[in-house]
């Protein structure tokens, strides 16, 4: 791979700031055409100061990579992120600033697994107040008594790289593995002896031990509480080494304290060092606690394995190349972006729309979300030579509402491998019919279905496929603009974009004032609607049924959808947020 070469001294050669812990055996690659500096405690107003000099910046989870810094660092090209998630990076500022960020998206799934676990046992043994108590001098044999893991259920929320990793390790400890993710792959959990579960209810009361492992994103955030405690077992025990935030810090320790969890092993906390008697502080104090300093990846084989790989990144884009592991790259060349460019847009929302839309339905209804796709591209966009990037929009598009935002890392080098490893199946098809007669040069539509080994690998209710209805999203562009122009068998028309409230009633009197008076309490202002109607028939007599499609100012909240669902207002509805066209 070309390196940039020195052509005077030292100072001439691009600089790269490390401010925190990163294995030596990636920075020795840069050592020879870099300049190199190390300077852990940096104050973030010395960050800020020195960053201007910079064109790489290597952190892991403790540095605040900030707008503000993004701003100030003139000369930076890379932000690379030693680990794999980049909640402490302002993704959005890097990309508005031409920042590249990458981070190393496997080099610490075993560790973590393994970290999880060490907990796990830790837990069950009582080995922490077993080893303070030894070393304070006591010999307590009967207060310390555990429990084993073979036999119990381990119950896995987020059954991703670390999830799958922890649940093959625990097949190993002879315990019994079920979990609830309802974008799992399916066919990597049947593999993988887990039984999958389609809700949380139907996951929790049967945990002897739960441990979880999604991203924080709005969906998982505060997703264990003081509601989901009380369905689990008082004798279950909690583990989380993926991001504070996830498990309610006061619920949990009001349940430890009322005997109603027994134990817990905690990696990681709302705030990292925890303050002073803050909640993480009160939970780490409990003695039915074992906790560590965020220690998932801190084993001497995963730090090297994510520097190597972060700083071969920083090398391949500091010498003009596109790295493997982009956060925020372009999914599209240079070249096919004129083109292509609104296409890949409308594609990316079809995704995103689906995934917000319909999966929020199916979780709702306990049923199991669709993982096979049939996209077809009519028109103009059926002779294109690659249709690579809108695949990789489409993958990008439903899997980016369910993923930390800049966690995601897709583009048309590895859309395949993505999809491949999260049990999505897409089929291609390019139809030679002229859509012109509807207007339009180019018309995407995507239809959604379940595949049979899905419904045979989940426990939850079978999908009888006659049964089924029809999930069809369709699009077209105008004038560079995408618009949606189909939402399952209503015919619609509008932009993408923004907060979205998709609402299905019946096509009576009223219902649009009592939506517009339920948001109109909550303070959400309504900035568009587009109504669809359909005709479609009821027991015994006709129903009309519609689609009221509504642009908001903010995300309409859990509270105000359920809100709506009302013999006198609308028979679902799904928020949707799509950011900007
Ligand atoms: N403590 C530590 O040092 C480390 C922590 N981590 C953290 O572990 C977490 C998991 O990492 P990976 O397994 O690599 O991620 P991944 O992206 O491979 O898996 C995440 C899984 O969560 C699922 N998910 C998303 N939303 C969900 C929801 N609402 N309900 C149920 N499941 C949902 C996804 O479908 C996916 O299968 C991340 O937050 C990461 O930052 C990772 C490495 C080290
Ligand atoms: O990779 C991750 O997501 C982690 O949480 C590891 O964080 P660290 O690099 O140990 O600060």
């Amino acid at each position: 791979m070309p390196i940039p070469t020195s052509s005077g001294p030292d100072q001439s050669k691009p600089k790269i700031l490390i401010p925190e812990k990163v294995s030596p055996d990636g920075l020795a690659l840069l050592q020879k055409s870099f300049e190199v500096h190390e300077r852990k405690g940096l104050s973030p107003e010395q960050l800020l100061e020195i960053i201007p000099e910079y064109e790489a910046l290597i952190v892991r989870s403790e540095t605040k990579v900030t707008a503000a810094l993004l701003q100030a660092a003139k000369k930076l090209k890379v932000v690379a992120r030693a680990g794999v998630g980049v909640d402490n990076v302002d993704v959005e500022a890097a990309t508005k600033n031409g920042i590249i960020v990458v981070n190393s998206p496997v080099g610490n799934i075993n560790a973590a697994a393994e970290h999880t676990i060490a907990l796990m046992m830790a837990v069950a043994r009582n080995i922490g107040d077993a080893c303070a108590s030894i070393k304070d001098g006591k010999w307590e044999r009967s207060r310390l008594v555990g429990v084993e893991a073979k036999g119990k259920t381990l119950a896995i929320v987020g059954l991703g790289k670390v999830g799958l990793t922890v649940a093959r390790i625990a097949n190993g400890l002879g315990m019994n593995v079920i979990a609830y993710d309802p974008y799992a792959n399916t066919q990597l959990a049947a593999a993988t002896n887990v039984t999958l579960k389609s809700s949380l209810n139907e996951l929790l009361p049967d945990a002897d031990f739960f441990t979880i492992h999604t991203p924080l994103i709005a969906s998982t955030k505060g997703m264990i509480g003081a509601s989901e405690l009380a369905m689990m077992k008082p004798t279950a025990r909690i583990l989380n080494v993926s991001r504070g935030g996830m498990i309610d810090e006061v619920a949990l320790l009001e349940a430890l304290v009322a005997n109603k969890i027994a134990g817990a092993g905690l990696d990681v906390f709302t705030s990292e060092p925890p303050q002073p008697d803050s909640s993480a502080s009160r939970l780490i104090a409990h003695p039915k606690v074992v906790a560590t300093p965020h220690l998932g990846a801190s084993t001497v084989e995963a730090q090297e394995n994510v520097s190597i790989d972060v700083c071969e990144q920083v090398i391949l884009i500091l010498s003009g190349s596109l790295p493997r592991s982009a956060v925020n790259a372009p999914i599209i060349l240079p070249e096919e972006y004129r083109t292509l460019q609104p296409f890949v847009t409308l594609v990316e929302k079809m995704g995103s729309l689906y995934t917000q839309h319909y999966t929020t339905r199916a979780a709702s209804t306990g049923q199991q979300t669709r993982n096979t796709f049939d996209i077809t591209y009519e028109g103009s966009l059926a002779t294109l030579n690659t249709t690579k990037p809108l695949f990789a929009a489409l993958i990008k598009g439903l899997l980016s509402p369910i993923s930390s935002p800049g966690e995601i890392n897709i583009n048309i080098v590895n859309a395949e491998l993505v999809a491949k490893e999260r049990g999505l199946y897409v089929n291609e098809q390019r139809s030679r019919e002229s859509p012109e007669e509807k207007g339009y040069t180019s018309f995407v539509t995507l239809r959604a279905r379940t595949s049979r080994s899905a419904s045979h690998a989940r426990s939850g209710p079978r999908n009888d496929p006659k049964a089924e209805t029809e999930q069809v999203i369709q699009g077209y562009v105008a004038g560079n603009v995408p618009y949606i122009s189909r939402l399952d068998r209503f015919a619609t028309n509008f932009v993408p974009s923004g907060n979205l409230l998709i609402c299905r009633n019946y096509d009576s009197c009223g219902r649009i004032g009592f939506v517009g008076q339920r948001l109109g309490k909550a303070d959400v202002n309504i900035n568009f609607m587009s109504v669809a109607p359909l005709e479609r028939e009821g027991e015994g007599k006709n129903r009309n049924e519609a689609l009221m499609i509504l642009g908001v100012d903010k995300p309409a909240g859990k509270e105000i959808v359920d809100g709506l669902i009302d013999e006198n207002g609308v028979l679902e509805a799904s928020t949707v947020t799509l950011g900007n066209v």
